[in-house]
């Protein structure tokens, strides 16, 4: 009886103890049964040595690691599919428990994209879904300090084409789930897993046939968790300590193409103007001329009130007073390449193509324009302003492809992704003190399921500061050994707050 009492004491002290931590998150509450059966996040020497493998060099002479496999994807009809299809047999041999387990059933879709359905034991219990993608952008190896699919751990960070873009994220969340598994952790909330394989190129053969067939089944998600944005460092002057910005928007995006076409001829007569100075001149204007500052419309404005207290004097007395100082913040943010993202539609060069021949004028030159559009702006109005800026009837413009920037997801304690983004940030991150809503200025995946969900929300859990920005779709792209195993973790304790954590119903008053 006496021990039968101390096992309840100590019971009664343990419940009280997860009370109190996830006292600190408001809104937020932790069912019981949830917080008896809670398995910590502590993984032994030998699985962390494992998990590095799978994820960089496997140790079997037969498999290759995660990052060794060129997933590369060219254009949307133009992808590496030997490599995507080895790494779906990858991943089925390194994580044998997630593809062996009775309650989670696997499909392969669109040929190379692969949707796990994790059945909850609660089923009442409205499902979430992962998201990650398994291609790359293409890595030529001039520039590298070590071959781009190698791999290689070197000062304890693992190097590679996308170690954080974005096969960190799928072999985290895969990772986790074998581990909870391996531990017989069954999850109450039903949950999706989706990888795409063609995000870099649009993602309409991977997520786009994956959201089709969640909604021809009648799926309805709670909340989504894609790649987007991260724990802040560096990337705004004088802010004292990271922050965590949880992408609640994204920006849009078109992809224009230009043309000029004019009679071709010989070079030694040509007349005044060129297909090529024609187009140049055009794009150069698009270049000069950059697309309205929209500070104060989208979620940024939030995101720097709630920063305010963590810039010095007098930053911090211009951002709580953003009422008086906003025309000074708005100038100011344009002045850095990052933050100008964040508060206008940018305009990026990014293709020209002409000429055959040296001594030939050519008949045809052609540009494409990479436009991202901020919040408060949709297709037809930044068309509209770029029409009125090339301002030159001899400039075709050919829409190649575009959409609307994304709706923005709710933040507020009763967004249950939201808060349980911002619950296990605080719990795996305890330094972090501020966690912030914020905008993701590329394009991911999870525009595709907005049809299923009106809570999206894009966070990769490890730190960024600006100089490994430079390394996303750019040169010597790295992770850190750590980062890694954080991440894992992360998604170790996201997946089982999603069972433990409910967000409060609003108090009604009765009369
Ligand atoms: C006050 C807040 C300051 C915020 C500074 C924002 C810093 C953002 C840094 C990086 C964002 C990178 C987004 C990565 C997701 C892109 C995924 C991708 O590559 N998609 C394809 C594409 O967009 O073309
Ligand atoms: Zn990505
Ligand atoms: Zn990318």
């Amino acid at each position: 009886m006496a021990r039968r009492c101390l096992y309840l004491l100590a019971l009664g002290g343990v419940l009280l103890l997860g009370i109190a931590t996830f006292s600190r998150s408001k809104g937020l509450r932790r069912s019981l049964r949830g917080a008896a059966s809670r398995i910590p996040s502590q993984f032994s020497e030998e699985e962390r040595v494992d998990m590095k493998r799978r994820f960089s060099i496997s140790d079997c002479l037969t498999l290759t690691g995660a990052i060794q496999i060129p997933t590369v994807s060219f254009t949307s009809e133009d992808y590496n599919t030997t490599a995507l299809a080895e790494f779906g047999e990858y991943i089925y041999k390194v994580f044998p428990t997630v593809f062996s387990t009775s309650f989670i059933q696997h499909e392969v879709v669109g040929g190379y994209s692969h949707l796990f359905t994790v059945q909850g034991s609660d089923p009442s219990l409205q499902p979430y879904l992962l998201l990650a993608h398994i291609d790359v952008v293409p890595a030529p190896a001039e520039g590298w300090k070590v071959p781009p699919f190698s791999g290689l751990e070197h000062d304890g960070f693992i190097w590679g084409r996308g170690t954080l873009d974005n096969k960190n994220s799928v072999m985290a969340i895969l990772q986790a789930l074998e581990l909870l598994l391996i531990r017989d952790y069954i999850p109450q909330r039903p949950f999706f897993i989706a990888l795409g394989h063609d995000e870099e190129v649009s993602g309409k053969n991977g997520a786009r046939k994956i959201s089709t067939l969640l909604q021809a089944r009648g799926v309805q998600l709670a909340f989504v968790v894609d790649e987007g944005s991260f724990i802040l460092d560096g990337f705004i002057p004088n802010v004292k300590k990271p922050f965590a910005q949880i992408a609640v928007a994204e920006k849009g995006s078109i992809n224009l193409m230009l043309q000029v076409n004019v009679t071709p001829g010989h070079s030694s007569a040509p007349q005044k103007e060129t297909s090529i100075g024609i187009l140049a001149a055009a794009v150069s204007r698009l270049e000069q001329t950059p697309l309205p500052n929209m500070f104060g419309d989208g979620p940024l404005k939030t995101t720097l009130e709630l920063l305010a207290n963590e810039f010095s004097f007098p930053t911090n007395i211009i951002l709580s007073n953003l009422w008086l100082f906003w025309p000074f913040v708005r100038r100011f943010l344009e002045r850095n390449h990052i933050t100008n993202a964040l508060v206008r539609t940018t305009t990026a060069l990014t293709m020209f193509n002409a000429g055959i021949k040296v001594n030939v004028i050519p008949s045809v030159a052609q540009a494409v324009v990479n436009f991202r559009i901020h919040p408060a702006q949709t297709v037809q109005e930044v068309l509209e302003l770029v029409k009125n800026i090339v301002a030159d009837d001899r400039v075709q413009l050919h829409v190649l492809s575009a959409f609307d920037p994304e709706p923005v997801s709710p933040s507020d304690n009763q967004a249950l992704g939201y808060q349980l983004l911002r619950h296990t940030i605080h719990s795996v991150f305890p330094e972090v003190s501020i966690v912030a809503p914020g905008t993701c200025i590329g394009n991911t995946d999870s525009r595709h399921y907005k049809n299923l969900s009106n809570g999206i929300y894009r966070f990769n859990p490890f730190y960024l500061r600006p100089q490994d920005f430079t390394g996303i779709h750019g040169l010597n792209e790295k992770i850190s050994v750590q980062a890694y195993e954080t991440h894992v973790k992360f998604i170790f304790e996201l997946i089982q707050n999603a069972d433990t954590v409910r967000v409060s119903v609003p108090h009604v008053h009765e009369l």
